[in-house]
């Protein structure tokens, strides 16, 4: 009975191999690529079940898929691969983990938020006024990529100067604002925006923008709605949709 000898590397290679398909589980659900998983998932089973009962010719016809099957998967998967890789390089933050910095200094003391009390009053008076916003907030990642794709500001943080950005004449209030070491760092940045079905069909592009930049980083995210004057917290691609300020600042304080 060889086939039941399981060896203690067999089981670390298991465990790998599930912890792997929840990441990418979670990476893709409630997007179309979800359903291509579990097709993809029947297709392996199926394939396994033929080879380990030797059925030779329903083999070779699925051998000869799987072989071209590799790279057709690069092609539909392409913009889940490359957000896998950057959630891996940015969300554990893989450079700065190994950097020589991080090995010699020891564990972060943490960050000192600053932030919470200006961006709170920036979101409660932006609401009031029915004035749109996006307010990424980078957390080990600094979110360079995105913060390139704006105008950079590198200003301390102020409510005057976040309700002034997204002053509804103001040429930086399209797009988001990105907030990295308690300054804002750029104005006016485009964020991916997310494919998930999860999200309710009222909410637009602003919050799709803002739930995106949550799902591919380790950054959190706010918006007030334009349209309704609701405030949306996100972190980790989940939306808390129409919290209260306190319940904002309650949400921050938590990070
Ligand atoms: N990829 C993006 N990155 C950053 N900001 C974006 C992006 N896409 C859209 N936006 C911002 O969202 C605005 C459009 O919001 P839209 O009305 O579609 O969204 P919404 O979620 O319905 O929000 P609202 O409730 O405020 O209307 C744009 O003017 C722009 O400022």
């Amino acid at each position: 009975m060889t086939f039941l000898d399981i060896r203690f590397i067999d089981l670390i290679d298991i465990t790998l191999v599930a912890y792997l398909m929840y990441r990418l589980y979670r990476l893709i659900r409630g997007t179309v690529a979800q359903s291509i998983f579990f097709g993809l998932f029947a297709f392996i089973a199926l394939w396994l079940f033929i080879k380990s009962m030797n059925m030779e010719l329903s083999a070779t016809i699925l051998d000869n898929i799987v072989n071209v099957g590799v790279i057709a998967l690069i092609v539909v998967f392409q913009q889940e691969i490359r957000r896998f890789f950057i959630l891996l390089g940015t969300k554990y933050n893989i450079a700065n983990r190994f950097s020589f910095e991080n090995i010699f200094s020891g564990p972060s003391t943490g960050v000192m938020n600053f932030y919470h009390k200006p961006i709170v009053r920036t979101c409660q008076n932006l609401a009031k006024t029915k004035t749109g916003a996006i307010i990424v907030i980078s957390k080990k990642s600094e979110l360079l990529d995105y913060v390139q794709t704006g105008e950079l500001i590198n200003g301390v943080i102020s409510s005057r100067l976040l309700e002034n950005i997204f002053y509804k004449n103001s040429p930086l209030h399209d797009g988001a604002v990105i907030v990295a070491q308690n300054k804002i760092k750029a104005a006016g940045c485009i964020l991916p925006v997310s494919q998930s079905f999860d999200l309710p069909k009222k909410l637009g592009l602003r919050h799709r923008a803002a739930l995106g930049i949550t799902e591919a980083t380790d950054a959190s995210a706010i918006v007030v709605s334009e349209e309704t004057g609701k405030i949306s917290y996100f972190q980790a691609g989940e939306i808390n949709h129409g919290v209260t300020p306190d319940e904002l600042e309650e949400l921050l304080q938590k990070e």
